[in-house]
């Protein structure tokens, strides 16, 4: 898992950011938190650094591992919350509560640019010692700095990482695909529902009218808003461009007396529910939207939104062109795959075994174990090897780019395809091998065209009337159980045989804690280019047993980070445990320990080294002689050597031969007593 940390100044601002990232791509994503004025510490290093604005940044950069991807947040007003602010009256004086003066300024001349100019604001931070004595005070979300002459808070609520910045983090961290979309309907929905709120208002109040429409206009999609009579009460500049007609001409008509095409009038008059439909307008195709405004259950207007399909075009030529520079060769071979472990060296003989073959194979296993890795020593040590090896991630992928992407297109399929149309991915697979990563993650239509390709090996592009033959092999991947998707009816049976033809399981660390160390020296020597400054044993010396106990979510993807963030942050130093980040057994976390896993796991330890010393030497060992030798409880000892037997590490044998380390025992041995 990709993970993001967020830096502000304050915790409120930092929780509240936080609950926006987490709402967003929690699923993704893993986000922490830090703020300034409270748990920041040296040496942050994460897959992207999100800094709540440009001054906490000044003050941020001193903390962050100095090749931090880092991006300031454009924060945006909360639309919803500020109809409050639309009911103080003219000329009114308040205080405008932030953290920083600088940051009260700024909320101050967004709320301006949002029309809000009817309340004279005055700046307040805890840095402003002389200010105004006043009754009323506006605070984004910083209620605990409001000064004790304050009688009445509005609050309007932190602001929020606004929509441009939540696209560029998207992007950065490759997950631009269907979020984005779904992103900008919920941006959307917030102003609809200010639009909602405020409509009765509004009516009343022409003020507010205006100030309405100046927010409706800051918005990049068109918007328009019938009442109860079907009269038009806003249509912003986005709309005046898509539709022609200036919003002078429509505001108070009624929706058949002007010049808006007949599709898009049917639609808003027999549309109620919310619902989203392609139409064309004027040579460009436009996504509608339409959401009924409810009052005591019957309809009293509607909002509709318009988007521009160029613009969504745009982001998809966009992530086209970079799922285009994708390298079409497979870098790794088998000599790359780390790991000594019995398990580890039996998975690389089977995959070598199954290389020569030219039937499908489906690699399981958890995220970050190396499954592409696999897949592109196969390809090295299959018959193809001069072939391609194209890879395709069906995550990453939206299904609205699926078929053109991997069947390509011929000229005219499409408004905007290319000329001279384009190969698809099976295409430039051709005689070489493709990578169907996140096989799970394929919609179910596509499944049935991707089995046909299979079965037939040819394919047909868009548009196109050739039938092209292909001979392409075939490696899929999944951290999915397909079985129980299959069961759920998510994952077609007839597929998932086709696929499963050569079945290879990559087996996740925690079940070859023998690898944990060995990878852990390669990633530190590989990071300093085989030049270290100290040997790599003596790096990882403080922290060796608590890498070894960890479970490992995030398999050798997360081994890797970790290795890479404690050479940024300590490079010459050697690592206490406390520096380990995330919820490492055995360490102290805000001021808590969490013993019980460290002290078990060196109860193991001992006493496993305790039957290696007495198998060396030839001398039988049970259960009650280590209980007396180590002075330990028997009861707890049964159970330490019921949990090994089941890890493998050792065998208990019945009568005279006692307790028998097993191979697997030897290789925890090995971390345990170094040569
Ligand atoms: N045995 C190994 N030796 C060395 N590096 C490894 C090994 N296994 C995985 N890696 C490294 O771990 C990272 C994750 O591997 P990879 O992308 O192949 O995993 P994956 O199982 O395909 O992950 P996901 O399911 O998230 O796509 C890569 O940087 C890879 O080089």
């Amino acid at each position: 898992m990709k993970g993001i940390t967020l830096i502000t100044k304050g915790k409120n601002t930092c929780e509240a950011l936080k609950k926006q990232l987490n709402d967003l791509l929690g699923d993704r994503v893993k986000i922490e938190g830090f703020y300034i004025d409270g748990n920041i510490k040296e040496g942050i290093f994460n897959d992207l650094v999100v800094i709540s604005s440009n001054i906490i940044y000044e003050h941020a950069k001193q903390y962050l591992a100095h090749n931090c991807r880092v991006i300031i947040a454009r924060r945006s007003i909360n639309y919803h919350k500020i109809g409050k602010l639309l009911d103080i009256p003219p000329g009114t004086d308040a205080l405008l509560v932030n953290d920083l003066t600088s940051t009260a300024l700024e909320t101050i001349s967004l709320l301006e640019i949002l029309g809000i100019d009817h309340i004279n604001f005055f700046p307040y931070s805890p840095e402003i010692k002389d200010y105004p004595k006043l009754k009323l005070a506006v605070t984004p979300g910083e209620l605990e700095l409001v000064p004790d002459c304050v009688e009445n808070v509005i609050d309007i609520k932190t602001r929020n990482i606004d929509f441009t910045t939540l696209v560029e983090i998207l992007q950065e961290l490759d997950l631009a695909d269907k979020k984005a979309n779904y992103l900008s309907a919920r941006y959307l929905k917030d102003i609809i529902e200010l639009i909602k709120e405020t409509k009765k208002m509004a009516d009343v109040n022409s003020r507010m009218n205006n100030q309405l429409q100046t927010i409706i206009n800051t918005v990049h999609d068109g918007i328009i808003a019938l009442d109860e009579r079907k009269e038009i009460s806003a249509f912003n500049p986005i709309a005046e461009g898509i539709f022609g007609v200036s919003r002078k001409e429509l505001i108070g008509k009624k929706l058949n007396n002007v010049m808006v095409p007949k599709e898009v009038i049917s639609v808003l008059e027999n549309e109620n529910i919310e619902k989203e439909r392609f139409i064309k307008v004027n040579n460009r195709q436009v996504v509608i939207n339409i959401s009924p405004i409810k009052e005591n259950n019957s309809v009293v207007g509607k909002v509709c939104t318009l988007k521009d399909v160029t613009e969504i075009q745009r982001l998809e030529e966009e992530l086209r062109r970079k799922l285009r520079k994708q390298e079409t060769y497979a870098r790794y071979t088998f000599d790359d795959i780390l790991g000594t472990s019995d398990l580890i060296k039996n998975t690389k003989e089977l995959a070598k075994k199954i290389s020569k073959s030219q039937s499908p194979i489906l690699i399981q296993g958890e995220s970050g174990t190396g499954k592409e890795l696999f897949a592109q020593a196969i390809h090295n040590n299959s018959l193809r090897q001069r072939g391609p090896f194209v890879a395709v991630n069906f995550a990453a992928l939206p299904e609205s780019l699926l078929e053109s992407e991997l069947f390509g297109y011929d000229e005219g399929a499409f408004t905007g395809a290319k000329k001279g149309g384009m190969p698809g991915l099976f295409e430039q697979a051709h005689g070489g091998t493709i990578f169907l990563d996140e096989i799970g993650d394929a919609p179910q239509l596509f499944q049935v065209r991707l089995l046909r390709v299979l079965q037939e090996k040819q394919i047909r592009r868009i548009g196109g009337s050739k039938v092209i033959p292909i001979d392409v092999r075939v490696i899929a991947a999944t951290n999915k159980d397909l079985k129980s998707l299959m069961k759920g009816g998510e994952f077609r049976e007839d597929l998932y045989y086709r696929l499963n033809v050569l079945p290879l399981r990559i087996p996740p660390l925690r079940e070859r804690r023998g690898d944990i160390l060995d990878l852990a020296y390669a990633f530190y020597n590989d990071h300093f280019k085989r030049k270290p400054p100290m040997k790599a044993s003596v790096f990882f010396g403080a922290i060796s047993d608590h890498l070894l106990i960890y479970d490992w979510p995030g398999n050798i993807r997360e081994l890797h980070n970790i290795v890479e963030y404690l050479c940024n942050v300590c490079p010459d130093k050697i690592p206490t445990p406390e520096l380990l980040p995330g919820e490492f057994p055995g360490i102290l976390k805000n001021g808590k320990a969490v013993y019980a896993d460290l002290n078990r796991y060196k109860l193991e330890k001992n006493i496993l080294i305790k039957i290696f010393e007495s198998n060396k030497k030839g001398k039988p060992i049970g259960r009650r002689s280590i209980s007396s030798e180590l002075g330990l409880p028997e009861g707890k000892v049964r159970g330490i050597i019921e949990d090994m037997r089941t890890k493998g590490y050792i065998k208990v044998n019945r009568g005279k031969r006692g307790i028998e380390i097993t191979e697997k025992g030897y290789g925890m041995i090995n971390y345990y007593l170094p040569k």
